[in-house]
């Protein structure tokens, strides 16, 4: 992607806001006493900075003029004795420091996360996870960096430069006016370089963002994966080549704009000194002052200029880190698509009764819960819709429409309706790209229907809470998804204090506990990223495991298409059948054996039920169910 259309977007100024400043704030509020420690520190330290001017000033015009061996001794021990006291009192500012900045830190890195953890389906589907990482990551350390950094160093260089300017008046407030002449130029340029800086911060985290997002994509286990597959190491390394790089002009443009900054500011400075140094040169020269008070004065004014100079970069800073903080809001402020009701009710029982009411739905939904970002990308991986490549049948039932006008038309379901009586088996059968999936990740909740409404017991599943709905029902999913940890850790996910015993008896249902038992390390053997150091067969048995453990009334399944040998057939159909007993089951088949089992089977086609009924009802219509039938199941 070219930078150009990414420049434009972030060329709008980021307003550093009041409310936006408060909200930055409140993040500090917790640490308030750290902060008042750092205050008194602060003043303590300016204090001692300001005494070696003086010292200065009296061994110049006072000490050595008079050879008062005695004062001199004192005074030096003096200078030696205040930078050691100043450097004491530093490391512990340091440290009040690192506490505010860790604890922001953990702060950010937690509400992003909780924030994260409310966000459906739909928002991770559209975000790309390397795009999180990085917020969680970079921008959570860049917000700190704001409060416990910046923040400090301007209420610092605040009170270092008011202090010494009232010093330096109090000196000689004719030199004092001279050495200010050039504060309208460093306004001036500070304003100019705050805004080319900022700008460059926010295209660099943005161009980070993308390379960590790539990274994560082909490194992980599906994507490595792929890249493998296909034979595209080069091209993936050129692609990240081509981020890098992007990366690391953007670090190089970025230190050039700082440096000349710096330089310019240095450059304005000198300007200031070399007339404060002929004026004052020509005012000892005159007698009005002495040598001591010129000498003094230079290191006061060379403290109101480091102090001025960090002041000036001080709102490029503090802007560079509000960039930080507005992209950690910009997650924490997402709206929440499947929302809590008001007054959940809570159940924990059910009989297991659903009803789907002339349910319409569709994936789209309002741009507010994609991330800017994401939208500003999505156009370069926009989801591939998948189709069904089964010829469409000739039966009655089956409209004339193409998957194409299906895609066009948006609605992954349309005015679905049934009746679910609890302890029921649904199958739903049909082609690929029907809906199936779409309408089972209803039930839990997934996503919410667009139009319709469905039924959990009588309830509206929108007023059951979120707890005691994922309480209720369990989804086997046809790809399992393990954590990169032992098998026992894997299964208590279900059930987190369940027994050993528990554990066993599970395991022993879904027909896995041998296979495990057998394992190196038994319930102890770690399974890899994905769990990909199991077979199809044995993770399907431990993911339904899993779900006896956690032992739902309602259960969602999809069967796995993937072919297994006889036996591992026989196990998983054997697991399967206990796993369903005495629960409400709906279930994606891809089996003879479950469709023939089922009270009922729903017959989907392009996000309709076409057909409802019994398998022999069924094959009496002669329609979409027959064509599957004769193709598909006959022959499993
Ligand atoms: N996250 C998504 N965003 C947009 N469209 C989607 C999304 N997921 C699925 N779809 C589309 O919705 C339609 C229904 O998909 P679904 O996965 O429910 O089909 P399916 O019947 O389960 O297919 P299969 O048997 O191949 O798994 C398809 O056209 C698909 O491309």
């Amino acid at each position: 992607m070219g930078l150009g259309r990414f420049t434009r977007e972030t060329d709008e100024k980021p307003k550093v806001t009041w409310p936006l400043l408060k909200r930055v704030l409140g993040y500090a509020r917790p640490y308030s006493w750290y902060l008042a420690g750092m205050l008194f520190v602060i003043l303590a330290t300016t204090g001692i900075y300001m005494l070696s001017p003086l010292i200065l000033r009296d061994l110049i015009d006072r000490t050595i003029p008079n050879r008062d061996i005695q004062r001199l001794i004192w005074l030096s021990l003096a200078l030696l004795f205040l930078p050691a006291l100043q450097s004491g009192l530093s490391v512990f500012q340091r440290r009040l420091n690192a506490r505010v900045g860790e604890g922001v830190i953990y702060d950010l890195r937690v509400a992003l996360f909780s924030g994260l953890q409310r966000m459906s389906l739909r928002f991770f589907t559209n975000t790309k996870v390397g795009e999180l990482m990085s917020r969680l990551n970079n921008d959570v350390v860049g917000a700190q960096n704001a409060i416990s950094n910046t923040f400090v160093g301007i209420i610092t260089n605040l009170i270092q430069a008011v202090v010494v300017f009232i010093i330096m008046l109090t000196f000689e407030w004719r030199l004092t006016l001279i050495s200010i002449i050039i504060m309208p130029l460093f306004i001036v340029a500070s304003n100019k370089m705050a805004d080319r800086l900022r700008n460059i911060a926010h295209q660099q985290m943005e161009a980070n963002a993308q390379m960590n997002a790539m990274m994560n994509e082909t490194l992980n286990i599906g994507g490595a994966l792929l890249v493998k597959l296909f034979g595209r190491r080069q091209t993936e390394i050129d692609r990240l080549s081509r981020k890098a790089k992007n990366v690391a002009d953007l670090g190089v443009k970025r230190s050039y704009t700082g440096s000349m900054f710096i330089s310019i500011i240095g450059l304005l400075s000198a300007v200031g000194t070399a007339l404060v140094y002929g004026l004052g040169g020509y005012f000892v020269i005159q007698g009005t002052f002495t040598v001591g008070t010129i000498v003094a004065f230079g290191s006061y004014m060379g403290i109101l200029y480091s102090a001025l100079q960090n002041l000036s970069n001080a709102p490029v800073e503090f802007a560079t880190s509000i960039v930080s903080f507005e992209r950690v809001f910009e997650i924490i402020d997402l709206p929440v698509d499947i929302p809590e009701a008001k007054n959940p009710v809570v159940l924990s029982r059910i009989d297991g009764e659903i009803i789907f009411d002339d349910v319409t739905f569709k994936y789209e939904a309002g741009d507010e819960y994609v991330l800017s970002d994401v939208r500003r990308y999505g156009s370069m991986d926009a989801v591939t819709a998948v189709f069904s490549e089964t010829p469409p049948p000739t039966g009655e039932s089956v409209s004339e429409e193409t998957p194409a006008h299906h895609q066009a038309r948006g609605n992954a379901l349309e005015h679905v309706s049934f009746h679910v009586k609890p302890g029921q088996l649904v199958a739903l059968v049909g082609p690929s790209g029907a809906g199936k999936t779409t309408l089972t990740y209803l039930i839990p909740r997934l996503y919410d229907p667009t139009e319709g409404r469905i039924f959990l017991d009588g309830y509206n599943l929108r007023d059951i809470s979120l707890d005691s709905l994922s309480n209720l029902i369990g989804m086997v999913t046809q790809e399992t998804y393990l954590f990169h940890d032992s098998i026992r850790t894997n299964l208590e996910y279900a059930r987190m204090n369940a027994s050993q015993a528990e554990l066993e008896a599970a395991c022993r249902t879904a027909n896995i506990h041998d296979f495990i038992t057998n394992l190196p390390d038994g319930y102890n053997t770690i399974v890899g990223e994905r769990g990909y150091r199991l077979s199809g067969g044995e993770k399907q048995r431990i993911a339904l495991a899993r779900v006896l453990l956690k032992d739902p009334r309602i259960l969602v399944l999809d069967e796995a298409t993937s072919s297994l040998d006889s036996e591992s057939e026989a196990l998983i159909q054997e697991a399967m059948k206990t796993v369903m007993a005495r629960r409400t089951s709906i279930v994606i088949a891809h089996r003879l054996s479950t469709i023939l089992a089922a009270d009922q089977i729903l017959v989907i086609d392009r996000g309709q039920v076409v057909e409802k009924g019994t398998h022999e009802e069924l094959l009496t219509l002669n329609g979409l169910y027959t064509h599957l039938y004769n193709t598909q199941f006959k022959k499993v």
